[in-house]
């Protein structure tokens, strides 16, 4: 990695600088705290060595990158015919928490796992015995594939958004009207605001990333934590509808799977090779870290690491 710990530093550095022209979420009021100027990266490989720089102390909480894993925990306990029952294998094109397509496109599925309506559904087919089994059963999960128990929910971050999270609850009265939800909605949100608001450093993020990046096996350990065909259908959901509506112009400029948080956070790998985690919290008009975004871009072009 000493290719990578020459540059990395200086680059942080330079994509720094256009942070300004983002800005920090503020939907979610409590994520209007974080620090606008901030970006972070580690990069961990499939061998265990890890590089750092820049801001990458800062605490965050995983907003949409979460959907990645429990998009991976359905899969694990209810199989593919059941989830893709309920939700859609498709980019929409449109915002993340857009509700558009939900009535003007039969069957009024959400169009895929990573859009907020996909990522509700998804959240009601994780197995437990109520939302506080599940919300548990997420945590735990997660600990795991970081390979970091002290891993929690950054409760006032969950507080501020549950408390006016408006849109996505009627995203979800929608998806229950519509029959495709079927539990209670304030159980579903409970989870879903919840599995949103787990706070990680960019190191855990580049941890969980290069579960990814070698197959589901965890690298350090040996052990399978993740099956194959499961971390292949992440992964082209990742490439096709990770960045939202930015993902196209992502897979040109990058080419590696993705997935961006409102928080500021991106998880992507370089597969067999790399996992990567960025934070930069100041967003651009998509909803991805303007500073974050282009420290990927400058890397992959520099190393050649696009899959295309
Ligand atoms: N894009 C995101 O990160 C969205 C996640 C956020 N919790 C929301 O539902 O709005």
């Amino acid at each position: 990695m000493d290719h990578l710990k020459a540059v990395l530093a200086d680059w942080v550095e330079e994509s720094k600088k256009l942070a300004h022209h983002g800005q920090v979420a503020a939907y979610i009021p409590e994520l209007s705290h974080s620090p606008h100027e901030a970006l972070g990266i580690h990069i961990t490989s499939i061998e265990g060595d890890s590089v750092s720089a820049g801001n990458c102390g800062t605490l965050f909480t995983m907003q949409s990158i979460s959907k990645v894993f429990t998009l991976i925990m359905a899969l694990m306990d209810r199989g593919e015919d059941a989830v893709f029952s309920k939700v859609g294998k498709e980019p929409s094109g449109d915002n993340f928490n857009s509700m558009l397509k939900l009535e003007l496109v039969e069957p009024g599925i959400p169009f895929n796992p990573f859009i907020n309506a996909g990522a509700i559904v998804v959240s009601s087919l994780i197995a437990g015995d109520g939302p506080n089994d599940k919300k548990a059963r997420v945590l735990d999960f997660f600990r795991r594939i970081a390979g970091n128990d002290s891993l929690d929910y950054n409760h006032a971050v969950y507080r501020s958004e549950s408390d006016t999270g408006h849109r996505n609850r009627s995203l979800a009265y929608f998806l229950k009207e519509n029959g495709v939800l079927m539990d209670d909605v304030e159980d579903v949100l409970d989870v879903y605001f919840h599995h949103c608001a787990v706070e990680v450093t960019c190191a855990d993020l580049a941890r969980m990333a290069v579960l990814l990046a070698s197959g589901g096996v965890d690298p350090i350990s040996g052990e399978s934590l993740i099956p194959r065909r499961f971390v292949q259908i992440a992964k082209t959901f990742m490439i096709t509808c990770g960045m939202y509506n930015a993902s196209g112009e992502f897979a040109i400029e990058v080419g590696l799977p993705a997935k961006s948080g409102v928080s500021g956070g991106i998880m992507t790998i370089v597969p067999g090779r790399y996992g990567i985690g960025v934070v930069g919290p100041a967003l651009n008009r998509k909803g991805n870290s303007v500073a974050g975004v282009h420290l990927l871009e400058r890397l992959s072009s520099e190393f050649d690491w696009s899959i295309f």
